[in-house]
């Protein structure tokens, strides 16, 4: 009996996330998503492209658990070969601009893409980027080595909908063509239903607003007119037609939601800080869907000192166990002693950074209050938690407005006083109905049917890629 041997060909994936955690972690569920293609004529070889004082953190903190098979390559900083390095940019236009600075001409990433381009050519590989579109002057780069680029869209499809819209709400003159303030309350978006305050650009000043106006035209602009196609990472949705119709280019392939099949057992994920497992033995000692979770994510700035002394408060006066999340820069607005009281009453944990999918997946947590971050929406999916949302910036409002009013699977809170609490967890916990709908979003969004759509959308862009 003759055995056929299929040939497999090789192809380094050359990939560039936005340097924040948010955005780190869906792009390595989207490498593994490539090593794990079914029925695929390609090996693939993820090449994750990280700044310097990425890399350094990452490589650095122990709890880290990468897949071998997924290199992590740094790019050289502009100032490399002082005897210190330069300070890790500290907020989102620092990193936009040290992410244009070393993918312009006279950077360095194009350097380390034409060297492993050179490697790879020798082993006759192909090679293509990846380019997350917030790192939007990465693809740039690739185009200037021949390489084939596509976009990468870390979050719901709903909030690229929002971006994509700019010249539309422009021109029915919506918002102001300069600083892309609202002009009008409501957006013309029925499901769920917006409004103009939920749109992405609209963080901190009136200067900061505008500038983020014109980061996302000018992602928009390099989206559209260099990119053929894009990657998101949504939950299956009616709306990609539909928007496809109206939007050809980039073509969009619904890749998503990106998160390995049995994440809640092993800690598959990147982090940047080193995780307290603490909070886990002391999980093993509450109740069964008992304790409140709460975490705000790695990047939004503190909420300020009120606000983390109100809910700092009401969590006391309330009994209520819960674990909270809770870093350097927002400790400032405990109570006196809080953190004291709370370690003699073991009536709930701080803790700096949480091993959060174990915390999800425990029995004893019974919802989320979340600043619903796109990961960790997700994560509370996948463990069937419901949530208390207080959003806080860009993408979020989006977000929690599919939490609550489309998947009905968390109520919105407006504030930390005792009766936004103690009404929202019983909404939360006391709708029979909340579990059953988790239950069946999980089914439908992450489920076998849903993966295997998404690896067939994945396959679909190799093919169109490389035959
Ligand atoms: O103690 C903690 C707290 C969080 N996490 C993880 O950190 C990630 C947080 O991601 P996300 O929920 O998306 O929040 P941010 O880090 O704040 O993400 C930024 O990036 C996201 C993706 O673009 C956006 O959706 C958010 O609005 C934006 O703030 C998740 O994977 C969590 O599991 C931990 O592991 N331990």
């Amino acid at each position: 009996m003759k055995v056929e041997t299929r040939k497999m060909k090789k192809v380094t994936l050359i990939m560039v996330p936005y340097p924040a955690l948010g955005h780190v972690t869906p792009m390595f569920h989207l490498a593994s998503s490539f090593l794990q293609l079914p029925d695929c004529n390609y090996t693939f070889a993820p090449v994750l492209l990280l700044p310097h004082f990425l890399h350094r953190q990452i490589s650095a903190t122990a709890t880290n658990d990468v897949d071998p098979r997924i290199s992590l390559v740094p790019v050289p900083e502009e100032d490399d070969g002082e005897d210190e390095p330069p300070p890790s940019p500290a907020d989102f236009f620092a990193i936009d601009k040290a992410m244009e600075q070393s993918s312009s001409p006279a950077g360095q990433m194009e350097a380390v893409v034409r060297d492993i381009v050179a490697c790879s050519g020798d082993g006759g590989c192909d090679v293509c980027m990846v380019v997350d579109l917030l790192v939007s002057s990465a693809i740039g780069v690739g185009r200037r080595c021949g390489l084939p680029v596509a976009g990468f869209w870390a979050v719901d499809l709903l909030a690229h909908q929002l971006i994509a819209a700019i010249p539309q709400l422009v021109a029915t003159g919506l918002v102001h063509p300069h600083s892309g303030i609202p002009i009008v309350d409501v957006l013309p978006h029925d499901q769920p239903a917006l409004s103009t305050d939920d749109l992405p650009w609209l963080i901190g000043s009136p200067s900061a607003r505008s500038a983020r106006f014109k980061f996302w035209n000018k992602t928009l602009q390099r989206s559209t007119t260099q990119l053929q196609y894009l990657l998101v990472n949504s939950f299956p949705d009616q709306n990609v037609l539909h928007h496809q119709q109206k939007q050809q280019q980039p073509k969009i392939l619904q890749v998503g939601p990106l998160m390995p099949k049995h994440q809640v057992h092993t800690s598959n994920n990147v982090t940047f800080w080193e995780q307290d497992p603490a909070c886990l033995h002391w999980l093993d000692t509450q109740k069964p869907n008992s304790v409140l979770y709460i975490a705000f994510g790695s990047w939004v700035s503190p909420i300020g000192e009120p606000k983390v002394q109100a809910l700092a408060t009401t969590l006391e006066a309330l009994h209520v166990p819960f674990v909270w999340v809770l870093g350097p820069a927002w400790r400032q607005g405990l109570p006196c002693g809080y953190e004291k009281r709370l370690s003699a009453s073991q009536r709930g944990m701080v803790v700096s950074w949480a091993p959060q999918m174990k915390v999800l997946g425990h029995v004893a947590v019974g919802c989320f209050l979340t600043h619903c971050g796109w990961n960790s929406m997700v994560e509370a999916v996948r463990c069937r938690k419901p949530m208390l949302c207080y959003p806080i910036a860009g993408d979020q409002f989006a977000n929690c407005a599919r939490i609550v009013e489309e998947w009905r699977v968390g109520v919105r809170l407006s504030g930390f006083g005792r009766v936004d609490l103690e009404e929202g967890m019983k909404s939360v916990l006391g709708d029979g109905e909340m579990s059953g709908k988790l239950e069946r979003l999980c089914e439908v969004s992450l489920g076998d049917e849903a993966r295997v759509r998404a690896s067939d959308n994945l396959s679909a862009f190799v093919d169109l890629v490389f035959n």
